[in-house]
């Protein structure tokens, strides 16, 4: 039964998966980030020529380009040191601050370790002594760093002096800073932001660039003949609506087309599907990544509506797992957050001089919700133990 999926035969819609999975393996060229690329390279050959550091911060919404043009200008760099004498000293480092942990000492240790090739340890030692091997480390190398998610970095205390350090040190360092925060200089001290370079800024894409986009996916990736022009179009104009995000385009295609494989086409159904699926996930992925207390408040709230009544049952679930139950107030303040992430939706009913006012949260997607609580909670917490507080 599963031959014909093995081979991919008949009905086969996708040609080249990594396409959608490690589109800089196959991607030569990045469209509607030119002017960006040719500055960056311009800026990158006086560093390595002729000594003038920069720093670049690169700012733009979710799904703009900014880590793709990064480790595309990284990966050119390693190619063009093949090719020209002058490169051979120039040694790259790219960290995202968010995954090292965000603090400045997880940063600079990480950074350390990679410009030094040595394992510089996480704690123990001030940040002073990171600068210093950093420095040290560079002495003779010409130094490509690469900060990503820079605002997780920026907005711990000590984070924006760190930067101050490294592009104020008299090392050959230069930086390039990635943010979709695009707030992020308003967390930076005066002195620290005189000494950074210029904001680069990546524009959401539009409909009619995402579909070009996609359609060099489609081109790499998919069998021709298995989609159509109004298909990538009616994909583009979706994900035109929230703010121009690339990322959610090409994904939504990619799983249209993992739908429609076996059947040849992909079709708007197909698209659909995809749309449901991902919002979906992304659900699950907000729910997952909620403390705990938002978790049992989110759960209270799904047998009660009324804020009063769930905060009850969110104080036996507390009692009930030896946590010590938050008040009301912050209880309410929690339900405020939950609402303020679209994962419920509070009514406040007033009830007249007597009654007073009543505050209900209506969990949006109730179903959707409870399993994403339930795969969350599956380690510690079973269900049925939520069932005898819930429903008794
Ligand atoms: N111009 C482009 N051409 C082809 N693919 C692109 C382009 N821009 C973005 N993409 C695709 O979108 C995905 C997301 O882009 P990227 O990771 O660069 O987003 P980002 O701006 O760094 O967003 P975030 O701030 O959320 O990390 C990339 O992996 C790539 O598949």
């Amino acid at each position: 039964m599963i031959r014909e999926t093995l081979k991919g035969g008949k009905g086969e819609v996708i040609k080249n998966p990594k396409v959608f999975i490690d589109p800089l393996s196959v991607f030569k060229e990045i469209p509607f980030r030119e002017d960006i690329l040719r500055d960056a390279a311009i800026a990158i050959r006086y560093f390595v020529k002729n000594e003038v550091k920069f720093s670049n911060l690169f700012l733009g919404l979710t799904g703009t380009g900014k880590t793709f043009v990064s480790k595309y200008i990284y990966n050119e760099i390693e190619e063009v040191k093949n090719e020209d004498e002058e490169y051979k000293d120039v040694k790259q480092a790219y960290v995202n601050c968010r995954e090292v942990g965000g603090t400045p000492q997880a940063v600079l240790s990480s950074l350390a370790g990679k410009l030094t090739g040595f394992s510089v340890p996480k704690h123990g030692i001030n940040l002073g002594e990171y600068i210093d091997k950093i420095k040290n480390g560079t002495r003779n190398i010409k130094a490509i760093i690469y900060l990503d998610e820079v605002d997780t970095l920026v907005k711990r205390r000590g984070g924006d002096i760190v930067l101050y350090q490294l592009l104020r040190s008299d090392a050959n360092i230069s930086v390039i800073m990635i943010s979709n925060d695009i707030n992020v200089r308003d967390y930076m001290e005066p002195r620290v932001l005189s000494s950074l370079g210029p904001s680069v800024i990546f524009k959401p894409y539009d409909a009619e660039q995402l579909k070009f986009i996609l359609s060099k996916y489609a081109e790499y990736g998919l069998i021709k003949g298995t989609y159509d022009d109004e298909i990538l179009g009616y994909i583009a104009a979706i994900s035109a609506k929230e703010h121009g995000d690339a990322r959610k385009a090409v994904n939504l295609l990619f799983r249209a087309a993992q739908l429609a494989s076996g059947g040849g086409m992909i079709k708007k159904e197909h698209v659909d599907k995809a749309i449901v699926d991902y919002e979906q996930e992304r659900l699950i992925e907000a729910v997952k990544a909620l403390p705990f207390h938002y978790k049992l408040a989110l759960r209270s709230l799904i047998e009660s509506e009324d804020v009063m009544s769930a905060h009850k049952m969110y104080t036996d679930l507390c009692n009930k797992f030896k946590q010590k139950p938050l008040s009301y107030r912050r209880f309410s303040d929690i339900i405020s957050e939950l609402d303020m992430f679209g994962i419920v939706k509070i009514r406040i009913v007033n009830r007249g001089r007597a009654g007073g006012v009543k505050k209900y949260a209506l969990v949006e997607d109730k179903e959707k919700v409870l399993r994403a609580l339930n795969e969350t909670f599956e380690d510690s917490i079973s269900i049925g133990d939520f069932d005898d507080v819930g429903e008794n």
